[in-house]
């Protein structure tokens, strides 16, 4: 008898993201660097009679158990494509922090279309399952995929990255989240807005920071990070200034680099081995400038069943 399908995903990190022109259909051209790291969230789909939603884990209680959840999305359009009942319990242990800049709904889509093919037997190929993901959100194909990866358009068009050997991270979560689209529209704003917004140049991914992931060099990382960086951290720092003290005590206490992820609030430091990480965590969370900090690596697969 089926009991359920589980289906692991990890969270990520953009090592690079820069950020084109606001396109007309509001979205904006990205060269993104996806980088696929240790924190899973896990989905787990088991049989039912109709579409239901479960969530465990911190910040649970922030994430929507309504028809509004990605994962629930995702299981409708999967089932929708394929003539099946979108009958389905759904249960999400988070692990990502919730509205991080970490892609943790990403996540719970990109396991949801997994566990549930696999749950219905409807025989989706990776081709297709990367369709279906792409249309869920521009991040969604990314979890499914893992490793690192180029993300082109609005981060949906992958090319898969070459990474020798493993970057050691830690992560420094905030109290709240930041919301996506307003963090991209504060990018706007302080670009000047409409239509200088619309002026800027076509972003492109830097030679030498793909070079530092293809050679396995942290050191070369950290640099290529503090050149290119993430064209969304002026905007996370203006909403959000206190994320500065937490980016100055990780550089202080010896990271390698120091970026925020993604939208944000989540603050990503590089450092050059397992001990290094497990030091720079303690000091982050005895500087008060976090909520908690988790040190981990990657690359890290993409969704998987367990
Ligand atoms: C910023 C990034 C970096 O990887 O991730 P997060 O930090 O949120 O995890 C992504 O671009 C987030 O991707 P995702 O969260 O999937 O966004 P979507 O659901 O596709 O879009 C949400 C909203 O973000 C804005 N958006 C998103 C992607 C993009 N290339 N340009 C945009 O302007 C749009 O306002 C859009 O309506
Ligand atoms: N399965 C889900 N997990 C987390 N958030 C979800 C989920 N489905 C919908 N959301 C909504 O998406 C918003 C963004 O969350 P998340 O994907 O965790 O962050 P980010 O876009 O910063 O990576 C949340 O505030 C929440 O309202």
């Amino acid at each position: 008898m089926t009991t359920g399908v589980t289906v692991s995903v990890p969270a990520k990190v953009n090592v690079q993201l820069a950020v084109g022109p606001l396109r007309p259909d509001g979205f904006h051209d990205l060269a993104n660097v996806f980088f696929a790291v240790g924190l899973h969230d896990r989905v787990t789909a088991a049989p039912a009679e109709t579409l239901r939603i479960t969530c465990s884990g911190p910040g649970a209680e922030l994430v929507p158990l309504d028809e509004g959840n990605l994962a629930a999305r995702a299981a409708a359009l999967l089932a929708a494509r394929h003539g099946h009942p979108p009958a389905v319990h759904l249960h999400i242990d988070k692990d990502i922090p919730v509205a991080g800049g970490m892609a943790g709904g990403s996540a719970d889509a990109a396991g949801a279309l997994l566990a549930c093919d696999a749950l219905w037997g409807t025989g989706a190929d990776r081709e297709e399952l990367l369709g279906l993901a792409a249309e869920l959100g521009s991040d969604v194909p990314f979890s499914l995929l893992g490793g690192a990866a180029l993300g082109r358009g609005r981060g949906e068009r992958l090319t898969p990255l070459p990474v020798a050997g493993r970057f050691h991270w830690v992560f420094a979560l905030a109290d709240g989240g930041l919301s996506t689209p307003e963090v991209y529209r504060e990018c706007d704003r302080l670009r000047g807005g409409e239509p200088a917004a619309s002026r800027v140049p076509e972003p492109a991914p830097a030679p030498a920071l793909l070079a530092a992931l293809a050679g396995g060099d942290p050191a070369a990382l950290a640099a290529a990070i503090a050149a290119s960086g993430n064209d969304l951290q002026p905007a996370a720092l203006s909403l959000r200034p206190a994320l500065r003290r937490t980016l100055d005590a990780g550089l202080a206490a010896g990271a390698l680099a120091g970026i925020v992820s993604g939208s944000g609030p989540t603050c990503a430091f590089l450092v050059k081995d397992t001990a290094a990480g497990h030091t720079l965590a303690q000091v982050l969370e005895a500087s008060g400038t976090c909520r908690a900090a988790r040190a981990t690596t990657g690359p890290a697969p993409g969704a998987h069943i367990v």
